[in-house]
């Protein structure tokens, strides 16, 4: 099954081109990674995706939707970790996860239970009663992971997943994003780890000029790296 088709994406800001006739398919159950330049239209791609910002031109399917036309309906449906987000300082992560339990009208015991789960996947137990101002980057990060995940939705959108996480957690959330992929979820990440993205995604595309310069699946590299293949792509030499 598709969930998401882009065909023919232009946007731009101003005088600004970012998106130039993009087109993509993702399937269900992709880990797709979405790389480029620092500027070069990842986070617009991911903002037009998830109906935050509209598409100039071209035609855009989330789980069937045009989240142009429909944002409110394809965001109930999608869990989203927005690039540059922190929770709100002035509430706790457990008052947090209340308040995005109810937006997504979960049960309470089940949004207890999954914050169970996830707590003790990322370690952060003992701060569910801090305020989110006093936690730390990196447990900040976890609390923003744990939201985009809460009601588990079919599709979750994460600008850097492992952003400000130690090297423990960082295992533990590539586990987790495998876990849910092999339930059938989709996970699009935006990301400047290629090593990670060789390691998680079964589908990239390497933004260059507003469109993808390379589209692969980076496990089935021919005795290159990802590295090797973004370098090229953006017109850089890569290292031996
Ligand atoms: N609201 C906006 N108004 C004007 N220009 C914008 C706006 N949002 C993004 N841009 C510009 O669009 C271009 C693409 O930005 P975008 O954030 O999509 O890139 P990115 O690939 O996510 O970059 P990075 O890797 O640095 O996070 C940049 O030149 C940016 O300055």
């Amino acid at each position: 099954m598709t969930t998401i088709t882009v065909d023919g994406l232009s946007k731009s800001y101003g005088s600004t081109a970012v998106l130039a006739g993009l087109s993509f398919t993702v399937e269900s159950g992709t880990v797709f990674g979405l790389l480029g330049k620092n500027g070069a239209g990842k986070t617009t791609t991911i903002n037009v995706l998830t109906g935050t910002v509209s598409a100039d031109e071209g035609t855009v399917s989330v789980l069937g939707l045009d989240p142009g036309d429909h944002p409110q309906a394809v965001r109930e449906r999608i869990g989203v970790l927005p690039e540059k987000e922190s929770p709100p300082s002035f509430l706790t992560p457990r008052e947090y996860f209340s308040f995005v339990g109810g937006v997504r009208e979960m049960d309470t015991d089940v949004v207890e239970e999954r914050v169970g789960e996830w707590t003790e996947r990322l370690d952060f137990a003992e701060k569910l009663d801090t305020l989110c101002t006093d936690l730390s980057r990196g447990q900040q990060q976890k609390v923003m992971l744990t939201q985009a995940f809460l009601h588990e939705p079919e599709l979750v959108f994460i600008d850097e997943p492992l952003a400000n996480l130690d090297p423990v957690i960082q295992e533990r959330v590539k586990a987790a994003i495998r876990e849910f992929q092999a339930r059938g979820t989709t996970v699009v990440l935006s990301t400047h780890h290629v090593e990670v993205a060789q390691e998680l995604c079964t589908q990239v595309g390497i933004l260059v000029d507003g469109a993808f310069a390379v589209e692969c699946d980076p496990r089935a590299l021919d005795g290159e790296t990802l590295r090797d293949v973004f370098l090229r792509a953006v017109g850089a030499t890569p290292t031996s």
